[in-house]
């Protein structure tokens, strides 16, 4: 440790000198004098201890980090981190937001700039990491965190990231168009939340088979040209923690923005998180075989093929959506009544001219086209927005708060809770606490779930996922939404064994 002489009070004693920044508000800042003999314990103590005297913050509370927006969480990191003079962040339970440190040999990195929009939602190293490498990835000038952030298997999830002259279909990942829908259906929740109701609904529905509509003129309608995916895959929901769900209204927070959209207490609403199925894949693997994780230029002739193929597929998993609604209100005997949302959170789109990023901070002027990557991140400029808990919680509709909607939030919010929980962890942890994995199939929201697959239905469970209140509430007190109403589970669809169904 770099200690500094005659620092400390006595004039005499080897302390250390700390700068102490508020993370929220960089302009707060103070200067920490600890003494030598302070130091000879528990470094990480006496640092927070100092910070939460200086800045008024509960001890419990205080997070450091250091200049690079690592976390100092124990006291070998103290050791590397406080050094004399050092600056060091100081958060009351959010995340940082600091300017990532330039890669060596990357000059556009200088440029980027790192934004996690989280204040009390868990978003844990691993992901920040992924969020700070793709912010140094050339070409990128903003890489945005929101509150549901977690680690994906290379790209960080709940992401929304800024690039200049590059395009990056790792950045999208392999579900292109991924999404949400909501619509409202004929069936009524007072006929719906009965208990048997719901076991009759959820032994009988199945969404496996090949669907049997005319996909080919719905396709054409749409304007897409056919594809190998077509006949086996639209109109099925996929594995993952994609889901087709029945949802009512639990609560209603915004009476004219509910009525503006006329949506009711009376109404059963069906919401399906599906993609682009194995053609979104297809496109990511024919990019990723050429170019791994690196990005496109953007003149060139492989990115905008890359952004036909993309924009296909994106229409794809819309309509993919639209199948998966109307086929599961079908088998019950209902119909789609209205369309009320149906957002993409997985996609690469062109900023438009208002969409800039004067704002952001950044080091150089960014000039000529911008291309925004949401993966796990949802618009801003489409009107309501899905935000699904998870199987077992509640599921938030939200109107964004477009003046507020900025760089500042790569013009997004969260698309979900996010992962807490790796898939691994969640088995293993799944089992253990359930044994049997038929406890699973009733939510403690008393909603019911179809799902043959053991191994899914543990790596799903709801604590697999984050706190989607403390999400929407981070949302909402950085003012980029509010919410209109609060939607509660009735019935989640993941997938049927259907040989076993069929028995
Ligand atoms: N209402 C439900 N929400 C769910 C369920 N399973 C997952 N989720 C939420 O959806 C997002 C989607 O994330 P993505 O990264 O796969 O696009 C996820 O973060 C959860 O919050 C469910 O069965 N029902
Ligand atoms: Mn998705």
């Amino acid at each position: 440790m770099d200690e500094i002489k005659g620092d400390g009070d006595d004039g005499t004693s080897k302390g250390l000198r700390l700068t102490l920044v508020r993370n929220v508000r960089h302009t707060d800042s103070c200067l920490v004098l600890l003494k030598g003999n302070d130091l000879e314990g528990n470094l990480l103590k006496q640092v927070r201890q100092a910070a939460a005297n200086k800045m008024r913050i509960r001890l419990s509370q205080v997070r450091l980090f250091d200049t690079s927006g690592k976390e100092i969480q124990n006291e070998a990191d103290a050791r590397a981190s406080v050094v004399n003079r050092a600056t060091l962040f100081v958060s009351s339970g959010e995340l940082c937001i600091v300017k990532a440190a330039p890669s060596a040999g990357n000059k556009r990195a200088a440029a980027s700039k790192v934004v996690i929009i989280a204040n009390e939602s868990l978003v844990e190293g691993p992901a920040i990491d992924q969020l700070n490498h793709a912010a140094g990835l050339p070409g990128v000038v903003l890489a945005v965190g929101l509150p549901d952030l977690h680690a994906g298997a290379s790209c960080p999830i709940g992401a929304a990231i800024a690039t200049h002259r590059m395009i990056y279909p790792s950045l999208v990942g392999s579900d292109i168009g991924c999404g949400i829908l909501l619509a409202e259906t004929s069936l009524t929740s007072s006929s719906a939340c009965k208990p048997r109701t719901l076991d009759r609904w959820a032994d009988s529905v199945q969404l496996e088979d090949p669907w049997d509509g005319d996909y080919s003129s719905m396709l054409e309608k749409a304007g897409i040209k056919p594809t190998q995916f077509d006949r086996e895959s639209l109109g099925t929901v996929g594995r993952g923690n994609h889901f087709a769900e029945l949802q009512v209204v639990e609560r209603i927070e915004d009476e004219d923005a509910a009525a503006a959209l006329g949506l009711t207490e009376r109404n059963v609403y069906v919401c399906v998180h599906s993609g682009s199925r194995g053609y979104g894949e297809s496109i990511l693997h024919t990019y990723s075989k050429q170019y791994g994780g690196a990005g496109i230029h953007l003149e060139s002739e492989e990115a905008q093929c890359y952004l036909e193929a993309h924009d296909e597929a994106c229409k794809w998993a819309k309509i993919n959506r639209h199948i998966i609604a109307t086929r599961l209100v079908d088998q019950l005997n209902a119909e789609c009544t209205r369309f009320l949302v149906d957002i993409s959170h997985n996609n690469v789109v062109k900023l438009s001219e208002d969409q800039n990023l004067k704002d952001a901070g950044l080091d150089e002027v960014v000039e000529g086209e911008v291309y925004l990557h949401r993966k796990g991140a949802a618009p801003t400029d489409q009107g309501p927005v899905l935000i699904p808990g998870s199987r077992g919680a509640f599921s938030y509709l939200v109107l964004p708060n477009p003046p507020n909607s900025t760089s500042k939030s790569g013009w997004s919010l969260a698309h979900g809770a996010g992962r807490r929980l790796a898939r691994n962890a969640a088995r293993v942890g799944g089992k253990a606490q359930h044994p049997d994995a038929k406890e699973l199939l009733i939510t403690d929201l008393l909603s019911r779930v179809v799902c043959d697959d053991k191994g899914l239905l543990y790596e799903e469970r709801p604590e697999a996922y984050k706190d989607a209140a403390c999400v929407i509430s981070d949302l909402v007190e950085n003012g980029l939404c509010r919410t209109i109403a609060v939607m509660k589970p009735i019935l989640t669809y993941k997938m049927r064994d259907i040989y076993d169904h069929r028995k």
